[in-house]
């Protein structure tokens, strides 16, 4: 199997790094750079993905490189008056062999353009995986991409706290280990990707024999779940896709804290919730969030009772209590104490942020429920207004 990779950032360069370390040779692994100037800067690099922890480096290679920009040679000539029959103008990467496997690791704002541009190769028999902050990514690209329910990749959704920073490109530094937790999205077939719970076995994906008549369909989706799960250095977890999305709502919680205040504060994560200011925001965040949740979980419970499923006396997941929550938040903040978020990277490289998928996926379900949300409302506007005022230096 070949897996591609897209989004070279430190969570990119960590999941192809271990991928090239752990799988046979036999699977190629394809990164696929942003544009053929990183491209060549890897080429002059020798190709290679090092690894950093506690000082120590070690480098993976045997990479096999793409870009993601076809187009990206004209640049150069955009502005002259060359046309499109000039050769200058041809693509220069015309790749068009299927994609099995894609594991996008690209911020979830950017992820809908990354993978529209490799729609031509993506088909129902691909698996895409999505590695990234914040909620709603998925939903985004069935709207806008995969429509046809019928035509539509398998899809994995993962959640990753693993602490990383890149010191340039294609080198990684692994600051804190965390873990990676993933699990399928339910399929159009309805094929019972779970039925062995509480355990998860590859089999009911579809079984390594003859006897399945769908198995080249399933076959990538099997193959990806396998080599995931074979990064056991990452503490990698297929999980069912409840426990991954109880996983990710926590998760986009804590973004939801930390990320706008240490990028409208310009402070470490560990800064923000030192003070009973911030913990104040934090505890208004996280009680929103779970009044949203609350109110998601009853709605699911009625459709559930309405289609004559037993619902018994299910209770709402301690998990996303408004304490609970705050108690994620505040350990994070601990175990990332000296770290910049990603998003006060972003506000300092003066690029687009999360925020949309972060706060604005809570504040979406809070209005699809009819949940009053003013800190998370407050948190969005006071981060549009930072992206249009630069930090002064
Ligand atoms: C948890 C946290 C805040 C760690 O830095 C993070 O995920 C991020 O920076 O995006």
């Amino acid at each position: 199997m070949r897996i591609h990779i897209l989004g070279l950032g430190p969570i990119g360069c960590l999941v192809a790094y271990h991928l090239r370390r752990t799988l046979p040779a036999r699977h190629p692994i394809t990164i696929i750079h942003k544009t053929q100037r990183m491209a060549v800067m890897a080429r002059q690099a020798g190709n290679i993905i090092t690894m950093e922890t506690s000082g120590v480096t070690i480098t993976a290679n045997d990479f096999d490189q793409e870009t993601a920009d076809p187009h990206d040679e004209m640049l150069p000539v955009r502005n002259s008056k060359s046309t499109s029959t000039n050769p200058a103008f041809a693509p220069k990467s015309n790749v068009t062999t299927p994609i099995e496997s894609l594991i996008v690791c690209v911020k979830a704002h950017k992820t809908l353009t990354a993978i529209r541009d490799l729609l031509p190769r993506i088909s129902k028999d691909s698996t895409i995986v999505l590695v990234q902050n914040g909620m709603g990514v998925y939903e985004h690209l069935i709207q806008n991409l995969f429509r046809n329910q019928e035509q539509r990749p398998h899809f994995v959704l993962a959640s990753v706290n693993h602490g990383a920073w890149l010191k340039e490109y294609l080198h990684v530094v692994h600051a804190g280990a965390g873990d990676l937790t993933f699990g399928i999205v339910p399929d159009y077939h309805g094929r019972q990707f779970e039925a062995s719970l509480p355990d998860l076995n590859l089999d009911d994906i579809t079984p390594n024999t003859h006897n399945d008549p769908s198995a080249n369909h399933y076959l990538s989706l099997r193959n990806t779940i396998a080599a995931l799960s074979s990064l056991s250095v990452l503490n990698t977890s297929w999980k069912s896709m409840y426990d991954t999305h109880m996983t990710m709502r926590r998760k986009v919680v804590v973004n939801a804290v930390i990320n706008p205040l240490t990028a409208l504060l310009n402070c470490r994560n560990g800064d923000v919730l030192a003070h009973k200011s911030g913990q104040n925001i934090c505890r208004n965040v996280c009680q929103e969030a779970s009044n949203a949740f609350q109110a998601q979980w009853k709605s699911e419970l009625k459709d559930a009772s309405n289609a004559g499923h037993d619902v018994g006396d299910a209770q709402f997941p301690e998990a996303l209590s408004a304490a609970s929550l705050v108690l994620e938040c505040k350990r994070v903040a601990e175990l990332t104490r000296f770290n910049y978020s990603s998003m006060l990277m972003d506000v300092r490289r003066a690029r687009d942020t999360e925020i949309l998928f972060l706060n604005g996926y809570l504040l979406g379900l809070g209005r699809k429920h009819n949940i009053y949300m003013p800190a998370n409302n407050l948190l969005m506007n006071m981060m549009d207004l930072r992206s249009r005022i630069p930090l002064l230096s």
